[in-house]
């Protein structure tokens, strides 16, 4: 284990010092693209002026004789535009594939002061960060950076998820995580062909009528994503850091898309991935604070100026904790609200 002295050094002669805090900016979604697809390349400007977060995507998804493309294609996009306060991201191969290397080295040398944060596909363990980590001062420094760039993993793996809160410490440069339930149900060998959201077959059902027995019984569907997504809100929040839901791969059940997003803004996650334009819409309703929620929330913070205490507000108890539920409320409304006009009004700001 590192010295805790040095925890916050940089990991190479020249590299920039590590951020003590990881900053929190609007972040509903992290909407994917592939910068070796022409329209989706020549679609990045515009499509950047609807998110909080533009990823040029190199992994999966990308065909293996277009990955040369995608990086140079991302290269150009981050050196030709500026995207203003949308965040630029790439999501690179995995460590032990054939295009790391030169993607992070690329990528870093060549436009790494236009770039947020790195996602890293299939970490397992403190291991790959703590390599990353060094690899990426020691690009840092070599290319002159002065901003650390930040590292975010995708919990895509069952040693992964089984290692989490080791990977959330690793380094002060873990800025988030995602859920991978796509590889991750590969990896655990759980027999769902879906990306993410339910399944039917993973129900509860009521107990048979005793009158009855026979009538037929309601099944509840339940969520395959909870525990994990539950360890990782966990492992991130323990350090500063911010849990994403991933992607939902069905593009035609908004539904759905809507459903397991707000599950997971519930269980306090602050985005999730687009995958499509359809779902970017979708991803800034739900990881948006619904406009009555913060109206109650202000009257509480008001009912308790100094947060202490206990008072009624239409008649529900309100103290310290619930005040403190509140401010979460409050304080993302008001991060939201300044840069959303409409939503800023909604919210009485
Ligand atoms: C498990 C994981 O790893 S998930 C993460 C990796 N996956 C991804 O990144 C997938 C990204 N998305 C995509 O590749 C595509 O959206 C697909 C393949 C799902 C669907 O693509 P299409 O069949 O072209 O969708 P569709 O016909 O509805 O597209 C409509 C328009 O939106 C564009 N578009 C589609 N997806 C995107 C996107 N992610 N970003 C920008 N533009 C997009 C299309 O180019 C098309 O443009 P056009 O009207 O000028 O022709
Ligand atoms: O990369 C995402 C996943 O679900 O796998
Ligand atoms: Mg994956």
């Amino acid at each position: 284990m590192r010295s805790p002295r040095d925890f916050f050094k940089p990991l190479a002669l020249g590299a920039p010092q590590p951020l003590a805090d990881i900053p929190v900016r609007p972040s509903r979604m992290i909407h994917f693209f592939d910068p070796s697809n022409p329209k989706m390349a020549e679609k990045a400007p515009s499509i950047a002026s609807r998110v909080d977060i533009l990823l040029g995507n190199m992994e999966d998804a990308v065909a293996i004789d277009n990955k040369e493309a995608a990086r140079e294609g991302f290269i150009r996009i981050a050196r030709e535009n500026d995207f203003g306060d949308t965040q630029l991201w790439t999501r690179i191969n995995s460590l032990d594939s054939p295009w790391f290397l030169d993607d992070i080295h690329r990528i870093v040398t060549e436009v790494g002061d236009k770039i947020d944060v790195i996602m890293l596909p299939k970490i397992q363990g403190a291991w790959d960060i703590h390599y990353a980590d060094q690899l990426l001062a020691q690009l840092e420094a070599r290319a002159g950076i002065q901003r650390p760039i930040l590292l975010h993993c995708i919990l895509e793996t069952a040693l992964g998820v089984a290692n989490v809160e080791s990977i959330a410490n690793a380094s002060p440069r873990i800025q988030g995580m995602s859920l991978g339930p796509a590889d991750l149900a590969a990896s655990r060998r759980m027999k769902t062909t879906r990306i993410g959201g339910g399944h039917p077959g993973y129900l509860v059902r009521d107990d048979p009528d005793a009158d009855n027995p026979e009538a037929p019984r309601t099944a509840h569907q339940q969520d395959l994503w909870h525990y994990t997504i539950g360890r990782m809100v966990d492992a991130c929040v323990s350090v500063g850091a911010l849990p994403f839901y991933g992607p939902f791969g069905a593009i035609d059940d908004p539904t759905g898309c809507e459903d397991q997003f707000r599950n997971a803004f519930l269980m306090g996650c602050v985005g999730a991935w687009s995958l499509h334009p359809s779902q970017i819409d979708i991803a800034k309703t739900v990881f948006s604070p619904p406009a009555d929620e913060v109206l109650w929330a202000k009257r509480v913070l008001e009912a308790l100026p100094d947060g202490s205490g206990a008072v009624m507000v239409d008649g529900k108890m309100q103290d310290d904790a619930s005040w403190k539920q509140c401010k979460v409320m409050v304080d993302l409304a008001k991060l939201i609200a300044d840069s959303d006009p409409a939503l800023k009004k909604a919210y009485g700001f």
